[in-house]
């Protein structure tokens, strides 16, 4: 018999509990025990949807308060000294470490202020993952509640006997990095210590009554250093034996091949590839099948919302079968559908033919089981038939297309993704035109998103305030941000988007070809989720999208406002992209759409234009190649297209976030300024790799993810310590990121900082 499984599933709760019992409890509303309590209930409940539903293999250990990487760091003491010494509850520990804690000193309680670790993309995903910390000081050892076991107890009590699900030890270290103590540790270097760790708690996951444990190897997808693949078999040889589960070694997000060498041999049970995202593998990874371990065949989409189609999937599934037999064959998700909405159910106002083509979670579930029962031989042919007509509805439909859309896109050319002129004559009449300082400051482009603000935006979208009477309220809330700007003295000011839910959604909802859902939740980090809008069809601009408010904020003030945009790819990438033509038509057409923008932007007089491509990073290709070198040629492309139809002295900004970036990456979007996060990289190296950028550029100061507030003295030795590489006169002074999740109080104090440390630098250079 074939069997079902899934490689993890939403922890957020189908109504967002784990965000608001999460929130509430840093605001100090509940207790830590309400908070644990809230998780064990959405754990029970996720099990026993997932019992309900059939699927046969089962994961635990899949939940978190926080990041799965997080939590393994924190049971394996990968715990940085700054965290220890404050005598935190480990739950506290545990936030600290994702997102940095500062507390006033109480009666019974020391003061505590302490950055959080870095946070980084979770491979090509819009998760993040709190990156593991090592020093040579670091002690390898199970420390506090062992969660893997705990939970799987949990389950095993509820009657559900579960897979627990860890990250392998070799991604582990190599998606971890050295502390600015130890800058010269290669985390690999730390295998030996850190395997008898996993023994520890493969034994004892083994004693509490596990037969299998999921085992993920993520980074086998990425290029990995040929040292670094020769790690595997000894690693995998060392967590084999009686004492331990059997391990299923499993592989998501893209090519196994390159690195098949290294796993070839693994005295494993069985493993778990991707064949959504790469098909043609099959073959390959067959071929270092041992006769007696199992393929866990990823089929169903764990990254997007469209219905499997089943009638392709089950053609690949019996192909699996035919190479290796029906009772080693398991039918599964392509990852952890932590990545998907939970449940389409509540979505009660998405038009039904559209609604027919897509699949949450909650869905998915099903489609593995009835995957694997047709596979078994069971009749499942209603399912297939309803699956049949619903693709077929897709395919046919006009929805998905626009001639008009289509003709445009055929006249891009090299001049029209091309600035007039380059970019030191743009500089000069920039320079003469906006006449700024050294060391101009600026933001990212959002404020605190009050509740007042969402209180408004809610009632307006209810029909209980009249749009007159909403941009009255919008109009007073710009009138706010542009009026603390000029007190505090920044110079290149910004409306602060308070109209905007989010900056994907906010276009996606204004443009032709994109689908909403109302509770479509994805996790981006911690408490952060998104609700990414779905590439329907074509994409167009039916009118105008943001010129009202910027205009409305540049006639309130004298210093230069900046239209703020999302970006083609960002778009894109922070939607759920259509799977029927390519990436690069999708963001070439979203590209035209921004073009007519910022172009009505520039006749309306906002001349500072910043288009925003945090995600451009986390879009590059896991592997070199030229999948990769493609992919940067479009994105870069379709970026020109949105910006390069304005005067020189227009200035274009682009702003990124959230991963490493290499500078060279962006250096063919041609932006006049750009900004980037940057507050928590300490490497050197890392800063020297941007002093040739060639263009200005602002490398962000403080972390807008935190709530800690930095001083003018720490504004102003980071900025000392920058420009010992970089050219004071390219210069910018701005914050990582928006500050859109901060509150006002942090932001106001946060940005004085700021602007004093600026003017600091203008008075010494
Ligand atoms: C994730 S990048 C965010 C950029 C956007 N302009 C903001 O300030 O919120
Ligand atoms: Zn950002």
């Amino acid at each position: 018999m074939v069997q079902s499984s899934i490689l993890g599933f939403p922890r957020i709760g189908g109504q967002r509990e784990l965000k608001k019992i999460t929130e509430s409890y840093w605001q100090g509303k509940v207790s830590a025990d309400d908070l644990l309590a809230k998780g064990k209930e959405l754990r029970a409940h996720n099990w026993k949807l997932q019992k309900e539903a059939g699927v046969d293999i089962i994961p635990s250990n899949d939940f978190s308060f926080y990041d799965q990487v997080l939590d393994l760091s924190l049971l394996f003491n990968v715990i940085p000294d700054r965290y220890t010494k404050y005598d935190l509850a480990p739950i506290d520990v545990l936030f600290a470490m994702g997102r940095g804690l500062q507390r006033k000193a109480t009666e019974t309680t020391a003061a505590v202020d302490v950055t959080a670790l870095e946070m980084v993309k979770w491979f090509d995903s819009n998760y993040h993952y709190v990156r593991p910390t090592f020093s040579h000081s670091t002690e390898f050892k199970l420390t506090g509640e062992i969660k893997p076991v705990v939970e799987f107890k949990e389950a095993k009590e509820l009657g559900i006997h579960t897979r627990p699900v860890i990250v392998g030890p070799i991604s582990y270290l190599y998606l971890g990095k050295a502390d600015k103590d130890s800058l010269d540790l290669d985390p690999i270097s730390l295998l030996d210590k850190v395997l008898p760790v996993y023994q520890q708690l493969l034994a004892q996951l083994k004693e509490a009554g596990a037969d299998q444990v999921q085992i993920d190897e993520p980074v086998l997808v990425l290029d990995l250093p040929e040292a670094v693949q020769a790690k595997y078999q000894a690693a995998y040889e060392a967590l084999v034996g009686d004492n331990y589960p059997e391990l299923i070694l499993t592989t998501y997000f893209g090519d196994v091949r390159p690195n098949l060498k290294a796993i070839s041999k693994l005295p494993v049970s069985g493993f778990h590839f991707d064949f959504v995202r790469v098909p043609e593998q099959l073959d390959d990874v067959v071929s270092i099948l041992s006769s007696n371990q199992s393929l866990s065949v990823g089929i169903v989409d764990g990254r997007n919302v469209w219905k499997t189609n089943f009638a392709k999937a089950s053609d690949f599934v019996s192909k699996a079968i035919e190479k290796v037999g029906k009772d080693r064959v398991v039918v599964s998700t392509s990852s952890s559908l932590l990545h998907t909405p939970v449940d389409l159910v509540s979505e009660k106002k998405l038009d039904p033919v559209i609604k027919d083509w897509f699949s949450f979670a909650t869905q998915k579930l099903d489609e593995v089981v009835i995957l694997a029962k047709n596979a078994s031989g069971e009749d499942v042919s209603e399912a297939l038939a309803a699956n049949a007509a619903s693709i077929k509805s897709r395919t046919e439909s006009s929805i998905t297309t626009n001639p008009k859309v289509q003709e445009r896109l055929a006249t891009i050319t090299e001049s029209l993704s091309t600035r007039k002129a380059p970019f030191p004559e743009r500089l000069a009449v920039q320079k003469e035109k906006y006449n700024l300082p050294l060391f101009p400051t600026t933001t990212i482009g959002s404020f605190p998103q009050t509740k007042d603000i969402r209180v408004n935006r809610n009632k307006f979208a209810k029909g209980e305030i009249t749009a007159q009477e909403y941009e009255t309220f919008i109009n007073k809330e710009i009138e706010t941000v542009v009026r603390f700007q000029e007190e505090v003295g920044l110079d290149v000011l910004v409306h602060g988007e308070p109209e905007r839910n989010d900056m994907v959604q906010y276009f996606g909802e204004q443009l032709d070809g994109f689908a909403f859902t109302t509770n479509g939740w994805v996790q981006s980090y911690g408490s952060r989720y998104v609700r990414p809008p779905v590439v329907v069809g074509d994409v167009s601009r039916p009118k105008a999208m943001t010129v009202k408010e910027s205009v409305y904020a540049q006639s309130i003030t004298k210093s230069p406002m900046k239209g703020m945009l999302t970006g083609p790819v960002t778009c894109l990438r922070w939607s759920f992209p259509r799977d029927d033509v390519s990436g690069k038509v999708q963001a070439l057409q979203l590209g035209l759409a921004l073009r007519d923008e910022v172009q009505d932007l520039e006749a309306a007089g906002i001349t500072v234009i910043q288009v925003d491509e945090p995600a451009i990073r986390e879009g590059l290709p896991l592997r070199a190649g030229k999948e990769r070198s493609d992919y940067l040629n479009w994105a870069a492309q379709s970026f020109r297209v949105a910006t390069s139809g304005v005067d020189n002295s227009t200035q274009i900004h682009s702003h990124f976030c959230y991963s490493d970036l290499d500078p060279n990456h962006i250096k063919a979007l041609d932006a006049d300024v750009v900004s980037i996060e940057f507050s928590k990289k300490d490497d050197p190296n890392y800063i020297q790799e941007f002093s040739n950028y060639p263009n200005h550029i602002g490398l962000g100061l403080f972390d807008i993810h935190s709530p800690r507030i930095p001083s003018t003295a720490e504004f102003i030795a980071r900025v000392e310590e920058i420009l010992k590489v970089y050219p004071a006169a390219n210069f910018w002074v701005n914050p990582d990121c928006g500050l859109k999740t901060r509150g006002w109080a942090e932001v106001k104090e946060s940005l004085t900082h700021m602007v004093e440390a600026a003017k600091h630098f203008r008075a010494k250079y």
